[in-house]
This record gives C-alpha cells, structure tokens and sequence, in this order.
C-alpha cells in the first residue's frame, strides 16, 4: 500500500515520513491552515529522496502559476483540489492528481472520463476544500465508474480506521493529514505509526 503523507510545512517533518516509508508527500499552495510558502517547500523537497513524490495541491489556481510554482519547488505531480476543468487539467505538463468531493455515483461516473492519472476520493469540502479530517461512507462507491483509474483514497484516515478504508476502497495510496497530526500539527508518532500499519495491510492475502 502506498501511503502520501499531506499538508508537511517542515524539513524535519518531511525527512522522517519519507523515512518512515512515505511514497508522497503533499504541500498545500491552496488556501489552508497548512499553506507552506515555496521558497519553504523548495527548502523541504531539496531534502527528500528522488524515489518519493512531491504533490503540490492547488484550488482553483492558474496554470501559469502552477507551472512556476512546479518548477521552483520542484514538484513530481500536480493535485487539484478545485473545480478545474479536464482542458486545464489536459494543459498541465505533470502527472496530474484530481481531488473529488465525494457526495455520489453520479459524480463518479463523469470523473471516470477525467484526464488525470490519479483519482484522490476525498470527503465532502468543509472548511477548506480538503484536509478536514472528516470520513465520508466507503461503502456508497462505485469503483466501477471510475474506468480503471488510479485511486487515492483521503478523507479523515486514521490509524484506526485505515485497514477497513483499505479492505473496502482496495485503492492504490492513501492519504492523510489530519490523522497524522496533534493539536493541528504534524505529529511524528502518529506519522510512523499510520505508515507502519497502511504497509503492513494484508489485501487478499498478499502485503501490498
Ligand atoms: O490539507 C489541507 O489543508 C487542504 C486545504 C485545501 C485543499 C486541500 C487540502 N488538502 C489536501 C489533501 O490531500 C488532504 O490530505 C486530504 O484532503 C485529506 O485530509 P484529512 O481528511 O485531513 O486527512
């Protein structure tokens, strides 16, 4: 199970999750309580490994800015998290990530022929558009819909709940910022534990 561990604003949060095993890690460029500037998040990246991903969320931003901000930070994908179009998202020159609000099947069904690489299942937006440590019902999706795409699941995971998330969802990574924080910060135990226990989930008898 690969794991992307959201919202990191410090160097020394983003070495130990990446030592910990995270596959991803997220910088918020979007309007957030864990907004990082990019001259921060350059800081960050310039310590982390080639192999781990380095996801720059966005909302509703341009695609120049985008673009600038990608290649100053050296960002590996780009996560939107806003209501952008599948030609803004085709105009892109990474590997793209689109966050969807999950409120139904319907929803499901015209994301399946969204251009992007990935799909971050995400709950309902509450405050911001992400990262509200809010769950929302696994049970209601509808893989099939999603044509085969890549799947991120997000949206309040925990330690706790993460192996029924896995077992239900069977995504490809999942995420969390919330989770993995104490009193709104990025809390290394929790960071550790979380990953120790998404790696060593069992789906169909393998350890994936
Ligand atoms: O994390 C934020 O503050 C945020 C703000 C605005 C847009 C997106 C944001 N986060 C994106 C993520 O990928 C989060 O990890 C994801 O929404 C899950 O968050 P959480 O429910 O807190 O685990």
């Amino acid at each position: 199970m690969k794991v992307k561990i959201c919202g990191i604003t410090d160097v020394t949060t983003g070495i130990q999750a990446a030592e910990y095993g995270a596959d991803a890690i997220g910088f918020v460029f979007a309007e957030s309580k864990r907004k990082v500037s990019e001259e921060r998040a350059r800081e960050i990246a310039s310590h982390i490994p080639s192999e781990v991903y380095k996801v720059g969320v966005f909302v509703n931003e341009t695609l120049p800015e985008i673009e600038r901000i990608a290649s100053i930070v050296g960002l590996t994908h780009i996560q939107l998290h806003g209501d952008e179009t599948a030609e803004f998202c085709q105009s892109l020159s990474y590997p793209v990530i689109k966050a969807v609000s999950f409120q139904g099947n319907e929803q499901l069904a015209s994301i399946g022929t969204y251009p992007a690489d990935y799909i971050l299942l995400d709950s309902p937006k509450g405050e911001y558009r992400g990262g509200n440590g809010k769950v929302f019902d696994w049970h209601q999706v509808d893989k099939n819909l999603l044509n085969n795409k890549k799947v991120i699941l997000a949206g309040g995971l925990h330690e706790e709940n993460v192996e029924s998330a896995i077992e239900i969802i069977k995504p490809l990574m999942i995420d969390v910022s919330s989770g993995v924080e104490t009193n709104g910060v990025k809390d290394l135990n929790k960071i550790k534990a979380f990953i120790e226990k998404a790696k060593g989930i069992a789906i169909g008898g393998e350890i994936k």
